[in-house]
């Protein structure tokens, strides 16, 4: 593969979105691809600065608005410095969360309106979409449950919301779905991790078959 992919995991929060971008990068990179996984907010120092005051619990008198520049803000850095440029050396970069987690929790959720959010991260991301992005779907309820479960997963001030908002956000990626039918793929994520992982393979090969 000459150039690589940019692949995106969204979903609720304990949709399972990081167990399975690990399983499918071991496997990817088993195959001898070259794989690169990584995170939003995060991925790089300067963002994971910028993720550690977003969800810093303490920080709740945060504006909406400047939460969501703070995360296009650690988008743009993420990109320029870690996602194009092992796009350009070939790499399938597997970013769990992306502009559709903007979209839907400060777009929606938050009632920014999905326009306006869609325009600042525009500035950040200059047309850069990826090529598939997955949506794991989960009953909020459910994934809160699991994250809760999890103890070593610190719960984080976007996870202390009410259920209402999540509610909110999971309607947020159903309009996203509709509207981007091409690139979303919605996977039912409250199947057993076996059953979601092979879903997601199966699909993602398909993909990395029609651009070799
Ligand atoms: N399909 C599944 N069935 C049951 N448990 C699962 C499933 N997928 C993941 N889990 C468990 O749920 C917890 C959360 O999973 P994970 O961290 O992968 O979710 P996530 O979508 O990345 O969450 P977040 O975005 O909130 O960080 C973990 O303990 C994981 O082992
Ligand atoms: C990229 C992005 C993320 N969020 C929210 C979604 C989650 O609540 C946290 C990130 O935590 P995770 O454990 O890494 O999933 O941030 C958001 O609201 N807007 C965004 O653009």
């Amino acid at each position: 593969m000459e150039k690589g992919m940019f692949i995106t995991v969204e979903g609720p929060e304990g949709a399972g979105k990081t167990t399975i971008i690990g399983m499918l990068g071991e496997d990817l990179q088993a195959e001898g691809y070259q794989v690169l996984l990584t995170r939003e907010p995060g991925g790089i120092d300067i963002a994971e600065q910028i993720r550690n005051v977003i969800l810093d619990k303490k920080n709740t008198k945060m504006d909406p608005r400047t939460e969501a520049l703070l995360y296009a803000a650690a988008r743009r850095q993420h990109l320029v410095e870690k996602v194009l440029p092992a796009i350009e050396k070939g790499y399938i970069v597997l970013c769990d969360r992306f502009i559709d987690s903007s979209l839907a929790y400060q777009g929606y959720a938050r009632g920014l309106g999905i326009d306006d959010v869609l325009s600042i991260n525009q500035f950040a991301i200059e047309g850069m979409m990826p090529i598939l992005t997955f949506y794991f779907d989960i009953d909020p309820k459910i994934g809160l449950e699991r994250i809760n479960r999890h103890k070593e997963r610190e719960v984080n001030r976007l996870d202390l919301e009410d259920l209402e908002f999540h509610h909110k956000v999971r309607e947020g990626y159903y309009h996203l779905m509709k509207e981007h039918p091409e690139r979303i793929y919605k996977i039912d994520a409250s199947k057993p991790i076996g059953t979601v992982y092979k879903e997601a393979k199966s699909l993602l090969k398909k993909m990395i078959d029609q651009e070799d």
